[in-house]
This record gives C-alpha cells, structure tokens and sequence, in this order.
C-alpha cells in the first residue's frame, strides 16, 4: 500500500528566511537591543521569516537557566513577567515578519498548596514565534533534553534543571503554508521531522546552540539529513561563538534545500545568512525521487498517523 499521491501545496509563494547568528553576552536587556538590530538588518535584506538562535538573551548552560528564566503564562505575559516575550513581539510588528525568536529559559510556577504559598518551579527551553502583527503564534518547549556524556570531552545535563515539552510545534503562516519549529536536540530525533513533513511543513526550523565535540561532526549533517529524508527545507540558528563564555557554540548557521544541499552556510563569528525558498524545490526534489508514493506501510508503519502530539498554533 503506497501513501497518498495527492500533491499539496507546502510553500505557497517564495520566501526570504534568514538564521541570524547572533552574538550574546550576559547582560539580557543588552541582547535583546542587539537582537532587534539585527532582526531589523535581516528585514532590510528581505527576508519575511526570521530566525534567531537558541538561549539567545542570556549565556547557554544549566546554571544561567534559572536566573534568566521568564513566565509566559499566562499568555501574554507582562513586561515584567517576559521581557523577552514583548522584545520579540515588537520586533517581528517594527519590521513585519514572522520571527521563530529562539529560544529563552521559561519558568512555570505551580502552587502545591491550596493558600498558595508553596510552590514548585519548573523550567523549559522554550521557542516563542511571532506573526508580522506582533501576535504570537506558537510555542515550543524543547522535547528532547540535551543530555550527553562524551568521557574526556563534553557532559551535558539539561535535565538536571529543565523538564521537557511533549508536543510538536507545527505553524500555520497563511501567506506560505507550514512552518515546524523544534530546539537544538530536537534535530537528532527523526521521528520530530518526518511527522512534521508528512503533515505538511515546508520547512523544519531549529534555533540551536551545538559545541565544538558535536558540531564539526554533525550539525550540518543532521540538517541534511533531516531534508534529504524529508524532501523539505532545514535551517539551523546557531549563536556566534564566544570563546571567552563558558559555551563555545559550533556557530555555522544554515539553511539546507530539499535536495540536502546547503543553500548557505556561516562562518564562526556574528553574521546573517539569507535563503530563497521555493515551493518548486520541494515539488522537484520529490518528484525526482519519489518516495512520497514508494512508501510500504504494509512494511513498516507510518509515524505520522496517529500518536504525535501536535501543539503550537
Ligand atoms: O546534540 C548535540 O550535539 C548538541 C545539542 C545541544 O547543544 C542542545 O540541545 O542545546
């Protein structure tokens, strides 16, 4: 039994996207000045979708999460719950644009007691994505922790503070079609795209922060790997690299086009990469090579039938 051989349009009409790989320090009203600088930059060169990288208003690590973490809900939040959520907002209604704003720490306090006066603090990565009105249009907690131990070379435990989202974050862009948004981590698990392709997107979208262990070997890698199982486009966000931080992010921002090849990539320090996306790509690249209408579910189940929770619109 083949899939559907129903065509669909993912991508209505081209669009300019650009990852911006922003330089951050540890001062957050400072990063998110400097962001909206740079989103205008990337909206002057005419890119309609925006993407900034992962923990984008503070440093990477588990011991900033807590003191930089913001409370989104409920939504919207205040100024002074979220000024990242309010920065973003202004950012994407100043200059028109969809912006996936990376991601920042985001804190939910839940009472435990009926006064109220214990409480429990949970905190998730979190990716918030604005519509050229300033609205926002989706969110995304990160679902997969970046956990890791590579002896001698990098250990990384995010679940020691933060706790995991569990919904896929699928957008509606009326103008383009569907945008899937997930964080860093996100990218190893192909499940995540190839739902999120199936049901749709034209792209995959991951704000994210890969080191020098596992970047040189696989953030490109997985970004062509995410396309060429999916026949759609992949952009990764990265934050410039630091070396004086405590995080040295990979940086190499880039956009990969539905045949796997990398349309554009960045170097290490702070820049904005531009890409032209086509929905004829995406149409060539799966109509080249079929695997649309060469699926076997009678081999092999399809994931994207059924279970996956999808969240964000
Ligand atoms: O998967 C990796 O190697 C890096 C992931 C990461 O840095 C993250 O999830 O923040």
């Amino acid at each position: 039994m083949a899939s559907s051989t129903t065509p669909r349009p993912v991508l209505k009409q081209p669009v300019r996207l650009a990852c911006v790989q922003l330089a951050s320090g540890a001062d957050k009203a400072a990063n998110l000045a400097h962001a909206a600088i740079k989103v205008r930059e990337a909206a002057a060169k005419g890119a309609k979708i925006i993407v900034l990288p992962e923990c984008f208003n503070s440093p990477y690590g588990c011991d900033y999460f807590p003191s930089y973490a913001e409370e989104l809900l409920p939504s919207p939040p205040t100024p002074e719950q979220s000024p990242s959520f309010h920065a973003l907002s202004a950012m994407a209604r100043d200059n028109a644009v969809y912006l996936v704003g990376g991601s920042i720490p985001e804190l939910v306090t839940t009472p435990t007691t009926t006064s109220g006066e214990e409480s429990k603090k949970t905190y998730y990565n979190t990716s918030l994505t604005f519509s050229p009105t300033g609205a926002l249009l989706g969110t995304h907690r990160k679902i997969h922790l970046f956990d890791i131990s590579i002896p001698g070379k990098i250990t990384f435990r995010e679940s020691d503070v933060l706790s995991p989202g569990n919904s896929l974050t699928l957008l509606n862009l009326p103008e383009y079609g569907l945008l899937a948004v997930a964080i860093c981590y996100d990218v190893r698990f192909p499940e995540l795209a190839t739902i999120a392709a199936r049901r749709g997107a034209f792209a995959l979208v991951y704000p994210g922060a890969f080191n020098l262990v596992t970047g040189p070997l696989h953030w490109r890698l997985l970004a062509q790997a995410r396309a060429v199982d999916n026949q759609l486009y992949v952009a990764l966000c990265s934050p410039a690299r630091d070396l004086k931080a405590n995080y040295h992010a990979w940086g190499h921002s880039l956009v990969v086009d539905p045949m796997a090849g990398v349309q554009v990539e960045a170097g290490e320090g702070e820049e904005i990469v531009l890409a032209d996306l086509e929905g004829g790509r995406i149409e060539e690249a799966r109509s080249g090579i079929p695997l649309r209408e060469q699926r076997r579910f009678d081999v092999y189940p399809d994931v994207s039938e059924g279970g996956g929770k999808v969240g964000g619109t």
